[in-house]
């Protein structure tokens, strides 16, 4: 016969796993009605046991307390921004920077769609999220833990317990979910939000919780901050590791053996960029070997390794 925490601590990795399949791999595995009913066990049973409750359990997503203001966070490793590129050539001029600096060294990238959200920092320990920061000034950013844990594409805690990973990614709102909050601002007679980037900015700058809890938020990550417990050489080896601790990561990446196959992806998704379910401004373009980035490094505002390859601004429908 299990014990209260047992029968608690089942119920929680079950519903981790609902979670997972449902917001990240858009496949649940059970009813809405079945999951509820596995939600509503474990309020109970942390209800009658209330020592039990832990952290991480998904009960604890949206906290209780409105806050006065939001508490600086200095990042561990300053989140640097991208240079841009509006065209071929600049993308050209990019790569034999690059590969001037690489000597010979075969030059290989990873295409990534850009996404046109929040930038946000994540913190986990022993595999359990510790906090999460918006970017700020690249130094200094705000603590907006208790907002993206109402992310429920946001795991809590990670399949593995790695001492301690740091990762960045992009909190952004669908497409459909920034216009229904549009629709239902308008009707109250608020200020709509200009573009979905405001409105995740808005609504995970939120001192009340329960205020981001009733937005529909995503997140996908792409880079890892820092890293201890294990060794990764490449971007490509970055992004399927992030996947199998359980982030969202968007899968329309591309490793490119030459910048003519990053111009073949910069022009196919300028054409598909209206197929996303989120909005995107460009593709970043990233050096595949970590090594390698490490001979670049990065001046004082970002990366030699990297750019951001901007697209052409959309003409707006009138
Ligand atoms: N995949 C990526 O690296 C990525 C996606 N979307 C973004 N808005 C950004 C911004 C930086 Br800086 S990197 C990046």
């Amino acid at each position: 016969m299990e014990t209260p925490r047992e029968r608690a601590e089942k119920l929680r990795e079950e519903i981790r796993k609902h979670d997972y399949h449902y917001y990240v791999l858009d496949q649940p595995l059970i009813s809405d009605a079945e999951y509820d009913r596995l939600f509503r066990e474990l309020v109970e049973l942390e209800q009658a046991y209330p020592d039990l409750v832990t952290p991480d359990s998904p009960t604890q997503r949206v906290g209780g307390e409105v806050l006065k203001g939001f508490t600086p966070v200095q990042h561990r490793v300053p989140l640097l921004s991208l240079d841009n590129a509006f065209n071929e050539r600049e993308l050209r001029d990019f790569n034999r920077r690059l590969k001037e600096r690489l000597g010979d060294e075969a030059v290989a990238y990873v295409c990534e769609l850009k996404i046109d959200g929040v930038s946000i920092a994540l913190v986990y320990q022993d595999g359990v999220l510790m906090s999460g920061a918006t970017r700020g000034d690249g130094i200094v950013g705000e603590d907006v833990t208790a907002n993206i844990r109402t992310i429920k594409s946001l795991p809590l805690r990670l399949t593995y317990p790695l001492p301690r990973v740091e990762v960045r990614g992009e909190v952004y709102m669908p497409k459909e979910a920034f216009a229904r909050l549009n629709r239902e601002r308008e009707d109250r007679g608020e200020k709509t939000f200009a573009n979905p980037r405001n409105a995740a900015a808005g609504s995970i700058r939120q001192l009340d919780p329960k205020v981001t809890a009733g937005r529909t938020l995503g997140l996908l990550v792409y880079d890892i901050l820092h890293l201890e417990g294990k060794e990764i050489d490449s971007q490509r080896e970055t992004l399927e590791f992030l996947s199998e601790l359980g982030f969202p990561v968007d899968r329309n990446f591309r490793w490119c053996a030459s910048l003519d196959e990053v111009l073949e992806y910069c022009e196919e998704w300028q054409g598909r960029r209206h197929e996303l379910p989120y909005e995107i401004d460009g593709v970043v373009v990233k050096l595949n070997s970590l090594p390698a980035r490490q001979l670049l490094g990065a001046t004082a505002k970002s990366p030699r390794w990297a750019i951001a390859y901007k697209f052409p601004a959309e003409e707006k429908e009138t």
